[in-house]
């Protein structure tokens, strides 16, 4: 039996959420008190309501993915098996929800440096690149470094019709052929996306390219632990099963019917509260360089799924709180001056870690400078973590809002956690905010515009418009 289906395990891999200084009677008037809590009784009974219809009627399938992937987690390894031994380089050509989770899990389950480590330090897996953006000098500078000849391209694409993708698949493909011949350079892309819809599922069947499926209900921001997440995860090696473990595990606490005990649905009443009381933005800041692109993957998430214009009800509500990324210790250097003493719109998240998986000690030196001396025989987790504690207490001082959230360890088992708590927290403030925590209407209006200058068919209403718009005004520019 692996060691993370022992129960002891699981209980010391138990993420917890401090809140202590989200309360009136330790952060002061600025605050929530209990009553507020107890106030919205109803509207969290709705919402855990409105969580389990969703659940049963397919209104959130990613909920489900902990549980009914055995056959496509199987299909994943035999591939990365085959994989491993033919490629030296592994690419994920995806943007947004299609990158930002792979990215998150490598930077926090492989080495730092993963991609400089030899081969057989990497345990024999190829080296792993995201292109998540269509910057020119990008895709040339990994050309610069790859060689195309031993790598595998991921396109990853839920609707299959992302232009910053789709570009980028379109370069890669002609320029694999080109090097490789149509045959073999089929054996070097490999997709993921609906099983039906979109424009890469036609291709990949014509083209005979290797597939994986995202299913239909699971849209792209949640998509992490579909083989969005899984397949990138699996090809550097990280093992996928405790990942889904971890996240199967973190249902069973986000089912928990007492509130004060769920995890998952504190996390997203304690952020309502705060954006009622006008705390309009929500640092995230984990005190651990493998936690920094976490950060990243929620903001998307948090971001995307709650910045919403209207209700269920068609009212006009402007909802949502920015996401603002930060790195403990590293931007206590930059931001923290702001969140202490500046205004009172934000919650700050601490993400810390019990253990690290390395330790460093201070030498005993410069002992006649007190200044320096103090740190002799320290370690860096001691510094790190006291730092982290002092922050807390410095804004608590303050009167700033803030929770800590702390992984035991850094493993696949508690990120696998961490992004299903994320998930659940997101789903359950959008209840609370009555919206539609699920689209995305509102990135629409760029992309059409951006299909209409390029001339793409169907849009030249769009084309109009933006032609007839009013010029710039000179005054105006500098
Ligand atoms: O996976 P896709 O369909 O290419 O979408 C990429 C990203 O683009 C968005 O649709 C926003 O434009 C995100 O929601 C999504 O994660």
């Amino acid at each position: 039996m692996s060691a993370y289906m022992n129960e002891d395990f699981q209980e010391k891999m138990k993420l917890r959420l401090n809140f202590n200084n989200m309360m009136e009677a330790f952060v002061g008037e600025k605050g929530i008190q209990e009553e507020e809590i107890a106030a919205i009784a109803a509207e969290i009974e709705d919402a855990e309501k409105a969580m389990v219809a969703k659940r049963a009627n397919g209104g959130m399938d990613w909920r489900d993915l902990p549980y009914n992937q055995d056959q496509v987690v199987e299909d994943i390894l035999e591939y990365a098996a085959w994989a491993k031994e033919e490629f030296d380089a592994f690419v994920v050509l995806g943007i947004g929800g299609s990158a930002l989770g792979p990215i998150a899990l490598q930077q926090a389950l492989n080495h730092p440096y993963y991609n400089e480590l030899s081969k057989e330090k990497r345990g024999g897996w190829p080296k792993f690149y995201v292109a998540d953006n269509v910057d020119p000098e990008r895709l040339v500078y990994l050309f610069q470094t790859i060689d195309p000849a031993r790598t595998l391209f991921n396109v990853t694409s839920k609707s299959g019709g992302t232009s910053e993708t789709m570009s980028q698949f379109m370069i890669i493909k002609s320029m694999l052929e080109e090097q490789l011949g149509k045959e073999e350079a089929a054996k070097h892309i490999v997709c993921t996306t609906d099983a039906e819809k979109g424009n890469l599922r036609p291709i990949c069947d014509q083209e005979g390219y290797k597939s994986f499926v995202i299913p239909a209900g699971v849209g792209g921001r949640f998509s992490e632990l579909t083989p969005v997440g899984l397949l990138p995860a699996a090809m550097t090696g990280i093992d996928i099963k405790e990942l889904l473990a971890g996240a199967a595990f973190m249902d069973e606490q986000c089912k928990e019917e007492d509130t004060y005990r769920n995890i998952g649905h504190m996390y997203g009443i304690l952020s309502y509260l705060a954006m009622k009381q006008g705390k309009n933005i929500q640092v995230m800041m984990p005190y651990a360089d493998s936690l920094k692109y976490m950060a990243d993957w929620f903001a998307q998430l948090w971001a995307e799924s709650l910045g919403k214009k209207y209700n269920n009800d068609g009212q006009e509500v402007f909802a949502g709180q920015t996401p603002v990324k930060a790195l403990g210790v590293t931007d206590q250097h930059s931001q923290v001056q702001l969140y202490a003493e500046g205004p009172f719109d934000k919650m700050i998240v601490f993400l810390g870690v019990d253990q690290y998986r390395e330790e460093i000690v201070i030498p005993k030196i410069y002992g006649e400078i007190p200044s320096l001396g103090f740190l002799g025989g320290a370690s860096h987790s001691q510094l790190i973590q006291t730092e982290q504690m002092a922050t807390e207490y410095a804004l608590l001082k303050a009167g700033k809002m803030n929770m800590t959230l702390t992984v035991p360890q850094v493993n696949a088992f508690t990120m696998g956690e961490l992004l299903y708590l994320f998930e659940v927290a997101t789903a359950f403030a959008g209840e609370l905010l009555q919206i539609n925590a699920f689209d995305q209407p509102g990135v629409e209006g760029g992309k059409n515009a951006t299909y209409a200058m390029f001339g793409r068919p169907g849009y030249e209403d769009v084309k109009k418009e933006l032609d007839s718009r009013p010029e710039a005004d000179a005054r105006f520019i500098i």
